[in-house]
């Protein structure tokens, strides 16, 4: 059966132009005008683009004693009511827990996904087993990126040691480093200080982690990864020093990406300073939410091509979960949703405020992440032969967020009270309408896993460029004869 989505102007990371666009099993098969097809979605109006990829989530995600309250079931149709149509979660190894069996709990948990998924891993220890693992993994499960957290001190993290080793293995295998840049020791000093000082509200988490702890983190990852030789994807970017370090990393040719959230962009930090605890608990993530210079630096990041891939880090937990931080900031469970809100929050503060483009909207939630992640053009794409994970976009749509109609799981959101102008009319997965006009017609269990082969372009090139510049022997004469 055949679906043709009609009268709207397709709207590509690079062009725009009007046509109808027509599927048939699941992927784009024309491109043109006057199509028809057994079935027809009107698009007067509207722009048809590339559903959203958000490359960043946490769904039934095991972290600080409970686990996140979205899994790939309510995450996935949270996606698909914003306009996401692929999300890519973080498969987490415990300490000494091999990479294989940590994929397998994630293999789980996603075939009640909605929409497609893939996978990043994480490193959290080190050891000859992962250093074999990461083969395995990247030959055989289509996974390519790694994230490495620098925080989360006795938890998560790894030092420069097991930075540098993984890195160099990764450069090697044709992989992308990941990191969650804050400079974990410091911040865990910061938090007992603070503790110890009688500051045990969520405010404090603000205060355990100012920018100087993530510009830090951030360009000591920008320098490891230079000298491993792979290419480097600096997560949830959140203020002008790390964004500094990434504009500079580009500036000087080295194969560094920055991906600020839709929180940092449009939520500041005067919410930790909220008189109700739940309220600025709610809101507690890593890093935390900073002032407007830094939100402008996001902005002009994104604007100028600095910062590449908007994100959310959706890691939902309910007000009980956070209540388990009262009176100690540093067990609040770290994490916000947003997955159902990010693209039409980029929309509304991005495309209506004049600062994005709706071609550069597309490329900062689909296009970029599809070309980094190496499923491009599969993913992140209108074009014949790709999968038609398609949104169709009402720019004069409009709503008010609210945790009462919400498709996520917790009690509350954070873009509470906000109005967004842009939202889909309809959202397809793979060719099947998921959602019309706010109406949920999700399948659970309809999402496949898109497997990411290694040694895209950008490892090509980085690896070229390393051997032509690596260290050589001077050839010499009049070498004077040794023992002299
Ligand atoms: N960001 C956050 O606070 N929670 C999720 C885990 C992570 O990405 O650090
Ligand atoms: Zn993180
Ligand atoms: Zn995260």
């Amino acid at each position: 059966m055949s679906t043709v989505i009609k009268n709207g102007t397709v709207v590509t990371a690079d062009l725009t132009y009007r046509a109808d666009v027509k599927v048939e099993g699941g992927v784009i098969t024309e491109i043109g005008p006057d199509l028809r097809g057994d079935k027809e979605l009107d698009a007067s109006g509207c722009y048809v683009m590339p559903g959203g990829i958000d490359p960043h989530t946490h769904l039934e995600m095991p972290f600080m004693g409970t686990y996140s309250t979205d899994d790939f079931e309510s995450g996935t149709r949270a996606a698909l009511a914003g306009g996401t149509t692929m999300v890519v979660d973080f498969a987490l190894p415990n300490p000494g827990e091999s990479l294989l069996d940590a994929l397998k709990r994630w293999d789980n948990k996603s075939t009640r996904a909605n929409c497609d998924y893939s996978f990043h891993m994480a490193v959290t220890w080190w050891g000859e087993q992962v250093f074999d693992d990461l083969k395995t993994v990247i030959e055989t499960r289509g996974i390519n990126t790694f994230k490495h957290f620098m925080a989360y001190k006795g938890a998560l993290m790894v030092n420069d040691d097991e930075l540098f080793s993984s890195f160099k293995r990764l450069a090697e295998l044709g992989g992308t480093a990941l990191v969650h840049a804050e400079n974990g020791d410091v911040v865990a000093e910061l938090s007992a200080k603070l503790l110890a000082e009688g500051n045990v509200g969520p405010e404090a988490h603000a205060y355990s982690r100012p920018p100087q702890v993530e510009g830090e983190a951030t360009n000591r990852a920008i320098m490891i990864a230079d000298m491993a030789g792979v290419p480097l994807y600096v997560v949830h970017t959140s203020c002008e020093e790390a964004h500094e370090a990434i504009r500079r990393a580009k500036m000087q040719g080295k194969r560094v990406w920055g991906e600020p959230l839709i929180q940092h962009l449009t939520l500041d930090e005067s919410e930790y300073f909220h008189h109700d605890w739940e309220h600025a608990a709610r809101r507690v993530m890593s890093p935390p939410f900073r002032n407007k210079q830094h939100q402008d630096s996001l902005w002009n990041g994104l604007q100028s091509g600095t910062l590449s891939v908007v994100a959310t880090d959706h890691c939902a937990f309910t007000t009980e979960q956070k209540r388990h931080g009262v009176g100690d900031f540093t067990k609040i469970p770290n994490g916000t949703g947003g997955l159902e809100d990010r693209m039409p929050m980029l929309w509304t503060h991005g495309v209506n405020t004049g600062r994005l483009t709706p071609n550069e909207f597309v490329a900062v939630t689909s296009t970029n992440i599809a070309k980094i992640l190496n499923c491009y053009p599969k993913k992140g794409a209108v074009l014949v032969g790709a999968d038609a994970d398609l949104v169709v976009w009402d720019p004069d749509k409009a709503k008010v967020i609210s945790a009462e109609t919400q498709q996520s799981s917790i009690d509350y959101n954070v873009f509470e009270g906000k109005e967004v102008r842009g939202l889909p009319r309809f959202t397809l997965t793979r060719g099947t309408v998921a959602v019309h006009d706010g109406e949920i017609q999700t399948q659970e269990g309809h999402g496949k896993f898109v497997a990411r082969e290694a040694n895209t372009h950008v490892n090509k090139a980085l690896s070229t460029w390393k051997e032509l510049t690596a260290p050589r022997p001077v050839e010499r004469t009049g070498i004077p004869p040794t023992g002299v």
